[in-house]
């Protein structure tokens, strides 16, 4: 069964333009003029039971809209959404129990009251049975490492800390599916890395579901084999990270740190005839070639051969760098 269909997914926003200037102003007093914001523009996808899907957009390309969409915080324009089998918006208090959300940004958990007592009170809202809490949050707390936190109320906790809390909380009740958004932001890489490994061992053991949002592209690498980039509202790839490494980030970029300045002329010249772009570095005495992969050793041994050299590093171009050069771009072609 598929945890998520969505099918020509829309929503608008309608809101308030204002007119420039002190006039305007006081035309706007009496005749409110709209325009409508698509946020989420026809998009259609599914997402398998067990699957860990990131889905990743640049501020403001509709992912927070359609995760409030998926959890029937919002209500669409137009479209259709099935998760867990329901449609999010109409059955609302069964539907709440079979998933758990995460906003890296939001708490649900009570300030002012111990850990522990706030997840008394979710296990109530959700009505887990005693037996089956005991049994699956003992697990989530020694996974999470949260044991010695429960007795502390949330306000003395630490962000690091504190997000370890909301993931065990929203897993009060074990759901088979799980939205997180941004939910490492801020956190040092220590408890990024132990939320990674948790998230990790949940999806093995309970098969759990994840559609993960954020702009640490290293939480997607470490947890997902599978991408949606929305761009504009528009889903402009769907499919595994690894062919998008596979077919955006070829190649390799050699910075030659030179014993003295050069510049583009010479090096071109050097190295014609070979696939080779050539940028300046931060230093007079740096050049960048960006050379595809199995180029590195003949731009090499051709530059080192004439000039002398201070230094050479080679970089595989990184996810992140893939993901910024294609919004870059403004699409994934072929
Ligand atoms: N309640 C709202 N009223 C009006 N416009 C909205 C509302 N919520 C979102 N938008 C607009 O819809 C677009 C998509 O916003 P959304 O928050 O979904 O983006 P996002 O991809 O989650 O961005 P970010 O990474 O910054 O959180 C933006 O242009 C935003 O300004």
């Amino acid at each position: 069964m598929n945890a998520i269909e969505v099918e020509e997914l829309r929503k608008e926003f309608k809101v308030h333009k204002s007119r420039s200037g002190l006039v305007g102003a006081f035309r706007d007093l009496w005749t409110r003029r709209y325009m409508t914001v698509r946020a989420v523009d026809g998009i259609s996808f599914t997402v398998k039971q067990g699957e860990m899907v990131g889905y990743i957009g640049e501020n403001g390309a509709g992912k927070s809209t359609t995760i409030k969409m998926l959890t029937g915080i919002l209500t669409p324009t137009s479209g259709r959404i099935i998760v867990n089998g329901m449609n999010p918006h109409k059955e609302r208090e069964k539907f709440v129990r079979t998933i758990g959300v995460v906003f890296g940004q939001r708490s649900q958990l009570w300030w002012d009251i111990a850990v522990q007592e706030s997840f008394r009170l979710l296990k109530k809202v959700y009505r887990v049975p005693d037996e089956q809490y005991a049994r699956h949050m003992s697990e989530v707390i020694e996974m999470l490492e949260i044991g010695p936190l429960l007795d502390k109320p949330v306000r003395k906790l630490s962000l690091g800390q504190r997000m370890r809390c909301e993931l065990a909380a929203a897993l009060i009740h074990n759901p088979p599916l799980l939205f997180l958004d941004e939910p490492t932001i801020g956190l040092d890489v220590l408890v990024k890395l132990n939320i990674r490994q948790f998230l990790k061992q949940l999806n093995e053991r309970y098969g759990t579901t994840i559609l993960l949002t954020t702009h640490d592209m290293s939480d997607i690498e470490a947890l997902c084999e599978r991408v949606i980039m929305l761009d504009e509202g528009k889903i402009i790839y769907d499919g595994s990270l690894e062919q998008l490494k596979e077919k955006w980030g070829q190649g390799k970029r050699v910075a030659f740190t030179f014993a003295e300045g050069k510049d583009a002329s010479i090096l071109q010249e050097l190295t014609a005839g070979l696939d080779v772009v050539w940028k300046k570095g931060e230093q007079s005495n740096v050049w960048v070639a960006h050379v595809p992969s199995g180029g590195v050793p003949e731009v090499v041994s051709r530059v080192a051969a004439r000039y002398a050299l201070q230094d050479i590093r080679i970089h595989e171009v990184s996810t992140e760098e893939i993901v910024r050069n294609i919004y870059e771009e403004g699409a994934v072609h072929g």
